[in-house]
């Protein structure tokens, strides 16, 4: 059967909001030029001029987070242990059988930023598509954050899932998540604004921390989530494998059926 590959991550990109400032990625490019007096540094009475139209090779050094544009966060991320005790599951560590499966989408793009999503929603947004949730689903959320990538106000757009939605899928078998916003959880700004008015501190990263009982692991920052059909297509995210590490850049794509 004929698939359609739609690619579900965003560049990496100096000079874009795509991150709090402390954290923002810094790409470092050389010129082909530059390249040339290096390649020639290297063969001992080369000039640069010998190079083809004087080019030599062209190159980037990146200085980033593991958490830097489209990436998987393993449960190391949010705790060093289970809730029984182990130690949580590095992003070297985590099975390739969670990172390729049955992908669906919940189109949770009208939510207000903010939203703390609950079962209900995800019951209702399950019936609107008709499916039914299995183990193994890989569960992607559209949120008003996708379109703003790049933009100003990314980083306080779009809903969040809580911990009893977090909890609702992950009994449920899903082992891998998805987001277009910045973080599973819904803008700091909005917790922020919660915990000073409730000091209720288990309100702070609650779709993370519900992890600490069944362990799972969330991809975001993700691209194109509208161009998704609900359901029917297969997810493939392979997330780069740094040793003992919190999370790995994952280019993340989804096969379509034609
Ligand atoms: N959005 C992530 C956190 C995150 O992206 C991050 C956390 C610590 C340091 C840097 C980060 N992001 C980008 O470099 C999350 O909520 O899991």
């Amino acid at each position: 059967m004929k698939q359609r590959i739609i690619d579900l991550s965003v560049s990496l990109q100096n000079g874009i909001p795509s991150d709090p400032p402390p954290f923002l990625p810094s790409i470092d490019y050389h010129s082909h030029a530059a390249g040339a007096l290096q390649l020639a540094a290297m063969f001992p009475g080369l000039s640069p001029d010998d190079l083809p139209e004087k080019e030599g090779w062209a190159v980037e050094f990146v200085s980033m987070s593991t958490h830097a544009g489209t990436h998987m966060d393993a449960p190391w991320h949010y705790h060093s242990h289970m809730k029984d005790g182990g130690r949580s599951l590095t992003i070297d560590e985590i099975p390739l059988s969670w990172c390729i499966g049955p992908g669906v989408k919940l189109d949770f793009r009208q939510y207000p930023d903010g939203y703390v999503i609950g079962p209900a929603d995800l019951d209702k947004e399950f019936a609107r598509i008709g499916h039914t949730l299995s183990a193994g689903d890989i569960v992607l959320i559209n949120t008003a954050a996708g379109d703003r990538y790049g933009r100003e106000d990314y980083l306080e757009r779009g809903c969040g899932v809580g911990r009893s939605g977090t909890l609702y899928l992950t009994q449920k078998g899903v082992r891998l998540v998805g987001t277009d916003a910045w973080s599973w959880d819904a803008p700091f700004a909005y917790t922020r604004a919660r915990y000073q008015q409730t000091g209720d501190s288990s309100l702070i990263w609650e779709g993370h921390y519900a992890g600490k009982e069944t362990p799972y692991c969330q991809i975001e920052k993700l691209s194109a989530l509208d161009s998704l059909p609900d359901d029917g297509f297969t997810v493939i995210s392979l997330p780069i494998k740094v040793h003992r590490a919190s999370a790995g850049w994952s280019r993340t794509i989804a096969l379509v059926d034609e």
